[in-house]
């Protein structure tokens, strides 16, 4: 495949503002008892500032070539490991060695942006924190509040599974090359609310997808449309305190976890298709 294609297939836009990989490294805080994972470290700019500050360092890249050049540059540091990999693949439970969270940095490559970040909130158990670069737009659905239009499925999963943080805008020039869109820095603290708020996480996203699953409609048609009947509806809503005409974006954490148990308190949930 040739450079280019290859290129942006894999969504390589090198970072070459240097304050940009300093404020990236500096957001995860006192890295010097830390195992850091760093996703696509490409060329190595955020690597370089990793590996003088981290206890441990683990980089995967899926580039072969790049996973060799990263291979050679940091061979002499013991504490540097570099994994030729799909980060979907990598098991996070196995990175981590002893009872420290890891930490995740990276400026993510954005064609699997979401799964990354489903991949990350799969494995919140061992994470403490992750520092990521995102498009700007997905920065802005993830950290969205209820009541704009940005609020969606993406915004509820991630803030049920952690706080999140803008921390800064890059422009398209801060790369090489650059991208069509602005970047946007985002830290994740993972702090999962599922006990909180008494849902279990497979049902509730089951939930959350259905009501969501035609933005213009209410949230009332559209859990009709998933397969549950209209009484059960009606009487979880009252019970829930939500309006009928109530669209999903609408609601907060606390009003969708207070309907979705009350519909599985009717047995209901495994309505939904
Ligand atoms: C936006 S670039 C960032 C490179 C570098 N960290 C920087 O800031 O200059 C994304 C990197 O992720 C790598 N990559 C793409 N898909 C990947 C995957 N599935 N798993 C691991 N790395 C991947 C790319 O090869 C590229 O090096």
């Amino acid at each position: 495949m040739p450079q280019n294609t290859r290129r942006s297939k894999l969504g390589q836009n090198f970072l070459v503002n240097l304050q940009a990989c300093e404020a990236i490294a500096a957001a995860s805080g006192d890295l010097s008892q830390r195992a850091v994972v760093e996703i696509g470290p490409g060329r190595g700019a955020i690597t370089e500032i990793l590996a003088a500050r981290a206890q441990q360092l683990i980089a995967i890249e899926l580039d072969t070539l790049l996973a060799a050049q990263l291979r050679q540059r940091f061979a002499a540091q013991t504490h540097v490991k570099i994994m030729e990999a799909d980060v979907l693949d990598v098991d996070f439970g196995e990175l981590q060695t002893d009872k420290a969270k890891l930490e995740v940095i990276g400026n993510l490559p954005y064609y699997i942006t979401s799964d990354i970040l489903l991949h990350l909130f799969r494995y919140s158990a061992v994470i403490h924190r992750a520092v990521i670069m995102v498009q700007r737009e997905v920065a802005e659905r993830v950290l969205a509040t209820p009541g704009t239009s940005e609020y969606g499925v993406l915004s509820a999963t991630a803030q049920m599974f952690a706080q999140v943080e803008k921390l800064m805008t890059l422009p398209p020039d801060a790369f090489s090359p650059p991208p069509e869109v602005h970047s946007t820095v985002i830290r994740l603290t993972m702090a999962p609310r599922f006990e909180e708020l008494k849902v279990d996480a497979e049902g509730f996203f089951a939930f959350l997808r259905a009501g969501f699953a035609q933005k213009r409609k209410m949230l009332a048609k559209n859990l009709r449309i998933a397969g549950l009947e209209a009484q059960t509806i009606a009487t979880a809503f009252e019970k829930g305190c939500v309006s009928s005409t109530a669209r999903a974006e609408e609601l907060t954490l606390e009003q969708s976890a207070a309907l979705y148990r009350e519909i599985k308190g009717q047995n209901s949930i495994a309505l939904i298709r």
